[in-house]
């Protein structure tokens, strides 16, 4: 494995109308790129992910695992907003030669494919063997599929949607408003906002995991308990072991990505965007998923073209998606085994 950044020096135009003087992206690689440059891996990471996918996809990505790096050049890269390395709103804003902290810009998913689009071809790839992403991750990908859609030759996104649901929105709104109680919030300081951060985890474990989940994992065992519920003390946890790594600017920042996700923007419709997308398609769907239920993933499948369809069952809801790795490795196996079989019609 090796951690490399990158530097872009020239303006970079966001969608929404604002600017960057350019931007530095945090990445990691794994394995070699072959000859002809045909054994590409792109992974693109969640929400709170970084670039080390051989940590947080472990099992699906790993020395032995499906994609491995004696076979692939994988290759992860941190998305711009976030705190893991890249430019995010903890940065130095060069304008002001202080972090940006409130200022960083409103950046778009398609910003972020853009970002990563450059560094592809900064690093002469002229073609990814597999895009691969879930939820947040799988934003990105669907988004570079549609505006490069010759680029890559398989595509798999998991646990994610075509546009963000009303239902997601709230969520992110429900966790900005947790960090924008903060009385810290708004501070020129990286700990801005870190108790509501600690409180949106808390709110989000709520829209990641299910009723099973707790039910299952934090059902208190002694019935004359009245006070510390083994599920008050995992949201407590929960909410504080997220502190101890990510930043609330970028926590919020990111929510909003995520909010204003659509293929659709500025396009004809968002089935015509997914109809436009040509790589060979696996969606896979997390049964047990409230926060982008499997309705979402069957959407996108009746619109793609050369598309196969897999849900998997988890006790995990969403979160399933970084869990479940085996599971979604025997499916992966499988679709590139039935790679030339007809799309299935749901
Ligand atoms: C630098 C880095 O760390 S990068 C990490 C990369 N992370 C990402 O890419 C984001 C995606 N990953 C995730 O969101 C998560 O890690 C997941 C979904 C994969 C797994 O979630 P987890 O929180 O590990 O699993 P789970 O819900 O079972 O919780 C287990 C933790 O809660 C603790 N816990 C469980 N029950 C309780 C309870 N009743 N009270 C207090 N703590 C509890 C466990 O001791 C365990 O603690 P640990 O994480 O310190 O080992
Ligand atoms: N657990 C995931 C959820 C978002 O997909 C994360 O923290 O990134």
């Amino acid at each position: 494995m090796q951690q490399h950044y990158y530097t872009y020096k020239e303006k970079f135009d966001l969608e929404f109308g604002e600017s960057l003087e350019g931007f530095t992206l945090s990445y990691y690689t794994y394995g070699q790129l072959n000859q002809d440059k045909s054994n590409v891996i792109w992974v693109c990471h969640a929400l709170t992910g970084n670039a080390d996918v051989f940590d947080w996809w472990n099992g699906l990505f790993g020395e032995d695992a499906i994609f491995n790096p004696k076979d692939h050049f994988i290759i992860c890269v941190n998305v711009l907003g976030s705190c893991y390395g890249s430019t995010g709103p903890t940065s130095i804003n060069p304008k002001t030669n202080e972090p940006f902290y409130g200022s960083f810009p409103n950046i778009s998913i398609r910003d972020i494919v853009n970002s990563l689009n450059i560094l592809r071809d900064h690093l002469g790839i002229k073609s990814i063997n597999t895009l691969i992403g879930g939820s947040l991750g799988g934003q990105q990908a669907l988004e570079w599929a549609v505006m490069h859609p010759k680029m890559m030759e398989n595509l798999i996104i998991c646990a994610t949607n075509s546009k963000h649901s009303a239902w997601g929105i709230a969520f992110n709104e429900a966790q900005r408003m947790s960090i924008e109680a903060d009385p810290t919030w708004g501070d020129k300081s990286n700990d801005a906002g870190v108790n509501g951060l600690k409180a949106a985890r808390a709110i989000a474990m709520l829209s990641y995991r299910n009723y099973s989940t707790y039910e299952e994992t934090q059902s208190e065992k002694d019935v004359n308990k009245v006070d510390n519920y083994r599920a008050s003390t995992y949201q407590q946890y929960q909410g504080d072991k997220l502190t101890k790594r990510f930043n609330a600017y970028s926590y919020w920042t990111l929510s909003k990505t995520m909010d204003s996700h659509h293929l659709g923007r500025n396009r004809k419709s968002l089935e015509e965007a997914l109809q436009s997308i040509q790589a060979y398609t696996q969606v896979i769907g997390i049964t047990s998923d409230v926060l982008f239920p499997v309705s979402e993933q069957r959407f996108i499948t009746q619109h793609i073209p050369n598309v196969t369809y897999e849900e998997i069952t988890s006790l995990y809801g969403h979160d399933g998606f970084l869990v479940e790795t085996y599971k979604i490795a025997a499916a992966i196996r499988a679709f590139f085994k039935q790679k030339n079989k007809k799309r299935v019609v749901l």
